[in-house]
């Protein structure tokens, strides 16, 4: 009999119940959450960040722009654990995290999109967010080989009736099956929340454009992490994909998360974010409310000559 539950039309609803997914915190809002500390990060003789400095804090969304080269992506790449800088360091919950492995980072509470959409193109939608959840799973590999490590189910968690209820009254449930069970609920649920449960079950190298970019965002957000960093999540989008986008780019702060995102489309950036950090050629050259760096001489200079991005 398999232990796995099938996802029924019911769960198909596009209702997503936002306590289900929201993540518990461990600070308050508006403390530091990701401190960038002097930060120089050089590539041979380019300088991609140079001297650079700027908190993250729980519970914003803050914006890093730049015209084409600034070092948004290197910046991004140094917090998630790809390339160590060459001086100063990186905190995140006071834990200093440069030079740390990705996975360690990501277990530390930070996910990413990438601006070139990385999903596994054969598996399913479902399958692909369920990938994150496992990353949260306690279960080893023993564990989950020999169904070893039995719990007690609480109520809910029991088969409705039958001989598999009894057994497992007596018997438990393996730790990896209750796992397994709760990532592929909370999966669905992630789903609905980006809005593509209707097609969950479709591999992912066949999903529509706009619904790989959601999907990304579905898998980082099953990790389960304090800080969300999306790049470039509004490339390729029209304007309406893109209105969407800063509601849900807001649903997923409300869920918990504080979300740092690097963005050419100034309209969105400035409509979706509390404050804003601006590079250019690796240094930081403003930093502050939309409406503040808005009007900054120095951003108004850096964007001239680039207006398609600006539009
Ligand atoms: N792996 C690398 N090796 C050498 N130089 C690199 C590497 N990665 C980035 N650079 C250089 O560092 C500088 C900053 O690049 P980065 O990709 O961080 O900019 P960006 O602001 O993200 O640009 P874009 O908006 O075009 O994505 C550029 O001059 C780039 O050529």
């Amino acid at each position: 009999m398999p232990e796995h539950e099938i996802v029924g039309a019911e769960e198909l609803k596009d209702t997503s119940d936002h306590d289900k997914i929201a993540i518990e915190t461990s600070g308050a809002v508006g403390e530091v959450l990701l401190e960038v500390d002097h930060v120089t990060l050089r590539f041979g003789g380019v300088v991609a960040l140079n001297d650079v400095n700027f908190d993250i804090r729980r519970g914003e969304i803050l914006g890093l722009i730049g015209p084409n080269g600034a070092g948004k992506t290197t910046c991004f790449n140094a917090m998630t654990g790809v390339y160590t800088p060459t001086e100063g360091t990186i905190r995140f919950k006071d834990q200093e995290i440069a030079g740390t492995k990705p996975h360690r980072i990501n277990h530390l509470g930070i996910a990413r999109t990438f601006q070139n959409i990385r999903l596994f193109p054969e598996m399913s939608a479902l399958e692909n967010v369920m990938v994150g959840c496992d990353a949260r799973h306690k279960t080893s590999v023993l564990g989950v080989l020999f169904r070893a490590y039995r719990v007690r189910p609480s109520e809910g968690e029991l088969p409705k009736s039958g001989i598999r209820r009894s057994f497992a009254k007596v018997f438990g449930i393996s730790r990896h099956t209750l796992e397994e069970r709760a990532g592929r609920r909370r999966s669905m649920e992630l789903l609905r929340f980006v809005g593509i449960a209707d097609r969950a079950h479709e591999v992912a190298r066949n999903l529509p454009y706009g619904y790989q970019r959601r999907l990304e965002i579905a898998r980082a957000l099953a990790t389960e992490p304090e800080l969300i960093c999306l790049d470039e999540p509004a490339a390729g989008f029209n304007p309406a994909e893109k209105e969407d986008l800063m509601g849900l780019i807001r649903r997923i702060r409300d869920l918990g998360h504080t979300v740092l995102v690097i963005e050419h489309d100034m309209k969105l950036v400035l409509g979706v974010t509390d404050r804003i950090v601006v590079l250019e050629f690796g240094q930081k050259i403003a930093e502050g409310t939309p409406e503040e760096v808005a009007r900054n001489p120095k951003v108004i200079a850096a964007y001239l000559g680039e207006p398609d991005d600006a539009a």
